[in-house]
């Protein structure tokens, strides 16, 4: 049989027959275009498949590398690197200070800065939004189900880029702000720091086109055991979706990090993510599946959509850290019983070889996983998305994606328009950002003194702290307290922001 090749970025396509190629890691999927069949051996551009791409014409625009993906990995938001690179710290031990954080609050730990990364808590939280494409996609189906499946690949994707991100995001201060707008960009989000203690950070994020808002807050909660730190971000997030009049929620999951004392860190998602169409009552259930010792297999995530009888209607399945796809639900059945029976040969990468490894069986000390996911998909899936492939100078960048890597960056642009609260103008990080760890740690604490005397000073008067761009509402589904936009942000009046810096 004939085989196509094409080159993707750092990836090879091989095209095995009329309907399906192999993605370099055997990820199988499908692309519908007919310009990959054919003749023998024979490299394709992506500029030839992207021309070659027709959304209207074929029937089925879920089942390409689309257009918009594509587009994603072709931008660039800025920078494209950080000024400097990160430190080593292979010889300073974690241990020794996260001993004294036992107990603490996230917000009260107080970590020396080698052990952060350039970008604030609120920066982070803007990566949640990367793939907001698959929300465009989601309001242009007119199927409901369809619509709940890009809802819940969007879900997965918004937490992808973690993948590797071991480092502590700074601590936003009382009102400190970010936003992110671009002119190229169909969406734009903005996000403060409504609480201090408990620390949480309130964000919105709109389609220009008021096709969706995507808003909430998350308050990360932690907790130390003997040999890993666990993170459970607390609050709802909530979509509407405006031409379909539909409210969707759903939590962040909790996440675990492993080894905090001996051997290398990694870190994992566990647990049950639901996302929920309150106005149709349909249901998208994610199983985020812990490491497994016997198969080896490493963030995979399993579901199933369910209708509004809690019937199952369709199969998802992925791994956040790569893709995800939506799979018929007899193929899906017959997929999972068949990978039961076939547990994965087991695999380890030698990068898991310099590893410290404990005398006990304990998983927590073993070695980190192998997360190369080898898997085969039953037919009649489809692809929802897939992750923007890695750069290869990220490792010395704390595992930044192209996107993370401008968030901070100071342009022109930025000076012009944002707010004095806004994270890129924080002195202590920036300092960071450009290697100067000695005046960075100063910095860090001339400014958290300065948010205690001002603190000191709101009790003195007995004043409270009002957030200038949020405000509490209950939420009109779930009844609780949830931080909403007041909807000033942009008209952009700073003269009543507080100085923070
Ligand atoms: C010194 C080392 C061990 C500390 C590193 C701790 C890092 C890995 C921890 C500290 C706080 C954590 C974050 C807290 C909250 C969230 C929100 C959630 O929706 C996604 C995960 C995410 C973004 C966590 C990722 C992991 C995290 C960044």
């Amino acid at each position: 049989m004939g085989q196509k090749r094409f080159k993707f970025g750092r990836d090879l396509f091989i095209c095995n027959d009329k309907s399906s190629f192999t993605h370099q890691n055997s990820l199988q999927t499908k692309i519908m275009s007919d310009d990959l069949n054919g003749e023998d051996d024979e490299f394709f551009d992506v500029d030839d498949v992207i021309d070659s791409y027709d959304p209207i014409q074929s029937s089925n625009i879920q089942n390409e590398l689309t257009k918009e993906w594509i587009g994603l990995t072709r931008r660039n938001f800025g920078r494209t690197k950080l000024p400097v690179q990160m430190f080593d710290r292979s010889q300073i031990s974690i241990w020794s200070i996260l001993k004294q954080c036992i107990g603490k609050e996230l917000s009260k730990i107080s970590m020396p800065i080698i052990w952060n990364e350039p970008v604030s808590f609120l920066q982070r939280f803007t990566e949640n939004v990367l793939y907001s494409y698959l929300l465009d996609k989601a309001e242009q189906c007119d199927d409901p189900i369809m619509r709940m499946q890009y809802v819940a690949a969007f879900a997965v994707s918004s937490i992808a880029s973690n993948i590797d991100r071991l480092s502590k995001p700074f601590n936003p201060l009382l009102g400190e702000t970010y936003e992110f707008s671009r002119e190229e960009l169909s969406f734009r989000f903005m996000s403060e720091q409504v609480c201090h203690h408990p620390p949480v950070s309130a964000f919105t994020c709109e389609s220009l086109e008021n096709r969706w808002k995507f808003y909430g807050s998350i308050l990360p909660k932690v907790k130390f055991t003997v040999k890993k730190m666990i993170v459970e971000p607390k609050g709802t997030l909530t979509l509407e979706l405006k031409r379909h009049n539909e409210i969707y929620t759903w939590e962040s999951l909790t996440c675990t990090i492993h080894n905090i004392v001996v051997g290398k860190l990694w870190f994992e998602y566990h647990g049950t993510m639901e996302v929920v169409n309150h106005t149709r009552k349909l249901r998208a259930v994610l199983n985020f599946k812990p490491y497994s010792w016997s198969t080896r297999e490493l963030h995979k995530v399993e579901g199933y959509v369910y209708d509004s009888n809690k019937q199952k209607v369709r199969g998802l399945y992925g791994f956040w850290t790569d893709s995800f796809f939506s799979i018929d639900i007899d193929n899906f059945e017959a997929f999972l019983k068949q990978m039961k029976k076939e547990p994965k040969q087991s695999t380890k990468s030698s990068a898991t070889a310099s590893l410290v490894a404990d005398e006990s069986e304990d998983l927590d000390n073993e070695d980190v996983p192998d997360n190369t996911n080898e898997h085969n998909l039953p037919p009649n899936s489809y692809q929802l998305w897939k992750i923007i492939p890695k750069l290869d100078y990220s490792p010395q960048y704390y595992n930044f994606n192209l996107f993370t890597m401008a968030l901070n960056e100071l342009t022109d642009d930025v000076k012009r328009q944002c707010p004095p609260t806004d994270c890129r103008f924080r002195p202590d990080m920036r300092k960071m950002e450009d290697g100067d760890i000695d005046t960075a740690n100063q910095e860090k604490n001339r400014l958290e003194e300065k948010q205690r005397a001002a603190r000191l000073e709101r009790e003195k008067r007995k004043d409270d702290w009002t957030p200038m761009w949020f405000r509490t509402e209950k939420h009109s589904i779930t009844g609780e307290d949830v931080w909403c936009s007041n909807n000033r942000y942009w008209q952009r009046q700073w003269s009543d922001c507080p100085d923070i810096f």
